[in-house]
């Protein structure tokens, strides 16, 4: 499949100290790509220097398959940005500040704003000044803005923020429609998991500079374990005679007190069975599968997940 960015190697420092090290991205044409990591871990340096407002210390960036120079003018035509909070003309309206836009973009086709005004769902307003405008509408009308010179490529940094659950599900269904029918890349940063896991095709996690993984969703869903999870108020007794009398070896004890058994091929029947006539009293045994926030905790955390 074609990479419409691939990054190899990218490396920022500030004074000597690297905030971006040696991060090699590969990202798909038409997929939606999730950058997730805490705050401070490099996203915003890496979507910078994808866009030529950052220059790297070391690496490359190759975006369309060409190489991002100094003067690829014509490359970040091709994309639509944005970095950190849309900032506008306040007195301004929302169709004057995207008139504003094609006209420093040089891009002449007038239909195009109505076309983005009405995919944010902002035609009705856009008459409005926007110092009027909510936070949830100032991000729509950024969108609109990024997608107006029909971008291959969008690229939006924490585009959820401060939105409330109705606004970010709006957004959400948008980024996807924009992918799927209009056939845009999207590169998206985020710091909460829930923003990103139900829409992202492919996610980098990046903490403290580094590229942790780079995994596809399909990849994740394989990974994240089944385990059997048993409730008891005995569970050290039920720890022991699973592993000694029931010869279970891949037991643990959560700390809620529960049991965990990461091995479902063992009938629950049959471990219920064993327990009782241990003597152990049971209240729950249920089939379970690991969070995909555990995952990226484990991820996080230095876990041995391998994609
Ligand atoms: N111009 C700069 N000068 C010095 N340090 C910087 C500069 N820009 C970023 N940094 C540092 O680089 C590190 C990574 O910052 P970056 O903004 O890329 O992280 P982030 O993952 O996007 O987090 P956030 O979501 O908080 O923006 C931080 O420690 C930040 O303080």
């Amino acid at each position: 499949m074609t990479h419409i960015v691939k990054t190899k190697q990218l490396t920022r420092a500030y004074g000597g100290k690297e905030v971006v090290s040696n991060v090699n991205l590969n990202i798909k044409q038409g997929e939606i790509y999730g950058m997730l990591g805490p705050n401070g871990a490099g996203k915003t340096t890496v979507l910078k220097m994808i866009t030529n407002l950052v220059k790297p210390t070391a690496g490359e960036i190759e975006i369309f398959g060409e190489r991002l120079t100094d003067t690829s003018y014509q490359l970040l035509g091709r994309m639509g940005t944005i970095i950190e909070n849309p900032i506008f003309y306040d007195k301004l309206t929302a169709r004057e500040n995207l008139e504003l836009h094609c006209e420093y973009m040089g891009y002449h086709n007038k239909k195009s704003i109505n076309e983005a005004l009405e995919l944010v769902n902002l035609k009705g307003i856009d008459k409005k000044a926007v110092k009027q405008f909510s936070l949830g509408m100032k991000q729509r009308l950024g969108i609109a803005r990024a997608i107006l010179t029909k971008p291959e490529l969008l690229i939006l940094d924490e585009p959820i923020n401060g939105l409330d659950p109705l606004g970010i599900k709006e957004i959400r269904d948008l980024f996807v429609m924009l992918c799927k029918q209009y056939g845009i890349t999207l590169l998206i940063s985020s710091h909460i998991l829930g923003e990103i896991e139900l829409i992202a095709d492919t996610i980098a996690v990046m903490n403290d500079g580094k590229l942790l993984q780079e995994v596809s969703m399909d990849h994740i869903a394989k990974q994240t374990t089944e385990y059997i999870e048993i409730t008891t108020n005995e569970s050290s007794k039920a720890a022991y005679v699973l592993e000694n009398h029931l010869h279970i070896s891949n037991v643990r004890i959560t700390d809620a007190g529960q049991i965990r058994i990461y091995d479902c091929r063992i009938p629950q029947s049959e471990l219920m069975k064993g327990l009782v006539m241990h003597d152990v009293a049971i209240e729950a045994v249920h089939k379970k599968k690991g969070s995909l926030e555990d995952y990226f905790l484990s991820i996080l955390n230095g876990g041995g997940v391998v994609a």
